[in-house]
């Protein structure tokens, strides 16, 4: 039996039908946004674009003092700086410090603050139940309530949903609730949000479901997929994480045979991609961000199954600093010096190419474990602050200085393939081995230990 909610501007008498989307475009339901960071300031400023009336709230005064002068804190997001811009200017883009504000004033509530890990890797939704019960605090019969932050499955139907319905004195019908996974990628948000991939929708209750898909058909050009319900989306989000994980632990895994079998390794992957079914990934010094390590354990920790194709996977990944470690002490070893007389450049510290963000980050790890062993670690990258890097064991050096400075350093390890170091000339580093993590140096640069290649 459909939910028949309260009469609102979501709700509307003919829901879902001309008049719902007609509203939704007009402004007619307002719209409120938690957490304007990396994700959530690119989503608040495109749902502003599409509807002309969003109240982004965030608790950090930094960024919500900067989307108010219509700057936006969040970098490297080609055209976002111009949007945050624009719809604060048009009025279209409202911010507050304040998520019970936010609450009064929005109908259709987004949620995407960060979810991560505590320090025993369990699920930490503090920050999403913080915007829940702000949200609950403002939630008005008729309402619809979606999550977009990552969560493991099962908690928008058994934590969000029961929470809301409980802290609002609402009726569990009263209101809608979904969840609906953000997809994108750092580096090109406004893309993916408008549309790089099919959005993905799952409600708690049918209604909630076709009423989210009725509103982000007009947010995305490509087309919203239904999964039928909200642990479902929950499990595709989670479930495109894991495959990544366990693929790309798999690339690891098998670089590690290219010494023994003397055999470059990724051209065999590349040439093993010819097929259309194989779809090997690279192999890396291990797997950072916020999002792709953390997604299996938001699986299993779900579940009492032992699963243990996706725990060995993740320690596969994690174990990958490590082996470029093992690979540079060899390496200095095979040239006569010893990693405690060693010092050591570590060109990135990004998590991946293009990005500003250093969260289980490869970089981090591997100078740890160099500077262990004696080595003096320095560390540069075009993208990322290095001296404003917590925890990493390192001297900054600046990104300039590098060909300048490469014949002091008796080893460079390449971390992350940021696009400058392609036209670094690593023949500078002639006092030193240098090892590509991500074989991005050319083949006639001095003797190159590529991981996953061996030696050019
Ligand atoms: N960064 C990425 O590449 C992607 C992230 N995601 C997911 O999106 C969610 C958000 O991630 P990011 O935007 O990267 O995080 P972020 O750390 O860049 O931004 C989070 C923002 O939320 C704010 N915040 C924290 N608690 C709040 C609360 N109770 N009320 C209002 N604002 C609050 C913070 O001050 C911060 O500005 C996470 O669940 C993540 O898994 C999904 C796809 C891609
Ligand atoms: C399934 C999937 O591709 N998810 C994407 C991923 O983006 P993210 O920014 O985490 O980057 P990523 O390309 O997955 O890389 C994650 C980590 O894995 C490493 N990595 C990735 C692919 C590969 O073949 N080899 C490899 O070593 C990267 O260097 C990086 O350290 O996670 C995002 C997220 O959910 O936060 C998601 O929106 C993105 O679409």
């Amino acid at each position: 039996m459909t939910a028949v909610r309260p009469e609102s501007a979501v709700y509307a008498a003919d829901s879902g039908g001309p008049a719902l989307r007609e509203a939704f475009v007009t402004g007619d339901v307002p719209v409120a946004v938690y957490g304007l960071g990396k994700m959530g300031l690119p989503l608040a400023a495109v749902l502003a674009d599409v509807t002309g009336n969003v109240v982004g709230a965030d608790i950090d005064p930094e960024v919500v003092a900067a989307v108010e002068r219509g700057e936006s804190p969040v970098e490297g997001e080609p055209g976002l700086a111009e949007l945050v811009a624009e719809t604060t200017a048009a009025g279209s883009l409202r911010v507050t410090g304040d998520p019970v504000d936010a609450a009064a004033d929005g109908r259709f509530h987004v949620v995407i603050v960060p979810t991560l890990l505590d320090d025993r890797n369990d699920p930490d939704l503090s920050a999403l139940l913080a915007a829940v019960d702000a949200i609950a605090e403002g939630l008005s019969p008729g309402d619809l309530v979606v999550v977009e932050s990552t969560v493991p499955p099962g908690t928008t139907r058994d934590v969000v949903a029961p929470r809301l319905a409980e802290r609002s004195g609402l009726d569990p019908e009263e209101f809608g609730v979904a969840f609906c996974p953000e997809r994108t990628a750092s580096g090109r948000a406004l893309r993916d949000i408008r549309g790089a991939y099919p959005k993905v929708v799952g409600g708690v209750d049918a209604e909630s479901e076709r009423v989210a898909s009725l509103l982000y058909d007009e947010v995305t050009s490509n087309e919203v997929v239904r999964a039928g319900d909200a642990t479902s989306a929950e499990c595709v989000k989670v479930f495109e994480g894991v495959y990544r994980d366990v693929n790309v632990a798999l690339a690891n895994e098998l670089a590690r045979v290219a010494d023994p079998l003397d055999v470059d390794v990724r051209r065999a992957i590349e040439v093993a991609n010819t097929q259309p079914f194989c779809h090997i990934h690279d192999p890396g010094p291990g797997v950072g961000g916020h999002c792709i390590p953390l997604y299996p354990h938001f699986l299993t920790s779900q579940v009492e199954t032992d699963l243990p194709l996706i725990e060995t996977s993740r320690s596969v990944n994690d174990a990958m600093p490590a082996f470029v470690t093992s690979s540079v002490v060899k390496l200095l070893g095979d040239e006569g010096t010893d990693v405690a007389d060693a010092d050591v450049l570590l060109l990135g510290v990004a998590y991946r190419a293009g990005v500003d963000e250093t969260r289980k980050a490869p970089a981090r790890p591997i100078a740890r474990a160099l500077s262990k062993l004696g080595a003096d670690v320095y560390a540069t990258d075009p993208v990322v602050d290095v001296g404003e890097v917590p925890d990493l064991e390192a001297t900054p050096l600046d990104h300039d200085d590098i060909e300048s400075a490469a014949s002091q350093f008796d080893a460079v390890v390449l971390v992350t393939a940021h696009e400058d170091y392609e036209t670094v000339a690593f023949d500078a580093f002639e006092n030193g081995v240098v090892v590509d993590t991500r074989d991005v140096v050319e083949d006639d640069s001095p003797a190159v230990y590529t991981i996953g290649s061996g030696r050019s």
